[in-house]
């Protein structure tokens, strides 16, 4: 997607949430969901706290933890290969279906009032990111990587390719917004596809890779034998003409352990099964919750955090410890097991 990302545009677009989003030749949205719309999530979201915004109407200016009524709190950045899901995501987060009518218009971002955990947060998710092209002027990668609150690394679990680019996004994150502490999810999109899986989430890879995994992504085995996927094994519980169900596609890498190497959090999510979206954005807003309180509190975000835990998680995280202490492979678990929980740090 191409998008034109002036600086200091002062579009209609930065809003409320919940304020209709004007489109050319189209009626103004009402505060109704839309008939067809899926929810994100059945509990936390706003209906009709949903808008898209068309290219060039994001830029730097507005501010994460603005109070300004008229900005997004939060700007979340999708990045990833073509391909991966992120407009998938990104419409699933904004609760369209109708991708075509979205892209008629070109938009990129999306802004949406979730409510998690009793509060309101406003998410706008952008969806802008591009692949690198040869000699192409690399100022809008550099620019999604910089104004993001917070970065939501998308792979396909079928795309082993997609997942090399996740880690190496990752680096390239760090690199930039080295002294800064924002929230990172790496997502493993289309877990639907399971026949057709090349990334791994955990397992016995976990401890046959996690000890080479020094550095992150470049002792991931990148290259091991891939067996191509022939289509047919892509829809789960279908076979080939005869009748005759191929084997599944061997997992070939370990995500959490990557996510726990990198020191992001990680789900995997099926947007076109709409499972785990809604754990995904509210993951997002936990995430920058969780910082802000940090911040606010001026103590270790982690230190804050603990006070909220129930007695029972602190409990069995107190009892984790004490095994890991006596067990590496165990530590190495108990601290894979935490990239997927996004409600902690
Ligand atoms: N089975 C399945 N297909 C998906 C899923 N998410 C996206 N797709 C499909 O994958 C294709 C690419 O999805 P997009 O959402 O356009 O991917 P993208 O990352 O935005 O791609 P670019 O716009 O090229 O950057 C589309 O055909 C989607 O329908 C998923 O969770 N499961």
């Amino acid at each position: 997607m191409t998008l034109n990302t002036q600086r200091g545009s002062k579009s209609p677009l930065r809003r409320r949430a919940s304020t209709p989003l004007p489109r050319p030749g189209a009626p103004a949205a009402t505060a109704q969901t839309e008939p067809g719309h899926p929810q994100l999530g059945y509990s936390s979201s706003e209906p009709g706290g949903r808008a898209a915004a068309p290219r060039g109407s994001w830029s730097s200016e507005s501010s994460g933890s603005s109070s300004g009524c008229w900005e997004p709190q939060y700007r979340v950045v999708l990045l990833g290969d073509p391909g991966v899901g992120k407009t998938s995501l990104a419409n699933a987060f904004a609760g369209v279906q109708e991708r075509d009518l979205l892209e008629q218009h070109g938009e990129v971002a999306y802004e949406r009032t979730l409510s998690v955990d009793g509060e309101e947060t406003t998410l706008l998710v952008i969806d802008a990111w591009e692949p690198e092209r040869r000699g192409e002027e690399s100022w809008h990668r550099s620019h999604c990587l910089q104004v993001g609150n917070a970065y939501v690394i998308v792979y396909s679990i079928t795309d082993h390719g997609s997942f090399e680019s996740a880690a190496e996004l990752r680096i390239q994150l760090r690199s930039m917004r080295q002294a800064e502490d924002i929230p990172i999810i790496l997502v493993g999109n289309k877990s639907d596809l399971v026949r057709c899986r090349e990334v791994s989430v955990e397992g016995k890879s976990l401890q046959n890779h996690v000890p080479s995994l020094s550095p992150c992504p470049v002792s991931v085995p990148v290259s091991p034998p891939r067996v191509p996927c022939r289509g047919f094994c892509c829809a789960p519980g279908a076979g080939d003409a005869s009748g005759a169900v191929p084997p599944p596609c061997p997992p070939l890498a370990e995500a959490r352990a990557c996510a726990m190497m990198f020191d992001c959090k990680f789900i995997e999510t099926s947007a076109a099964l709409q499972h785990n979206v809604a754990e995904l954005f509210e993951g997002v807003v936990r995430q920058l919750r969780l910082r802000l309180e940090g911040k606010e509190a001026g103590a270790h975000p982690a230190s804050v955090h603990r006070r909220k835990e129930s007695l029972t998680k602190r409990a069995r995280r107190f009892l984790d410890r004490l095994v890991a202490r006596n067990s590496s492979k165990v530590a190495l678990k108990v601290r894979s097991k935490s990239c997927h929980d996004l409600s902690v740090l």
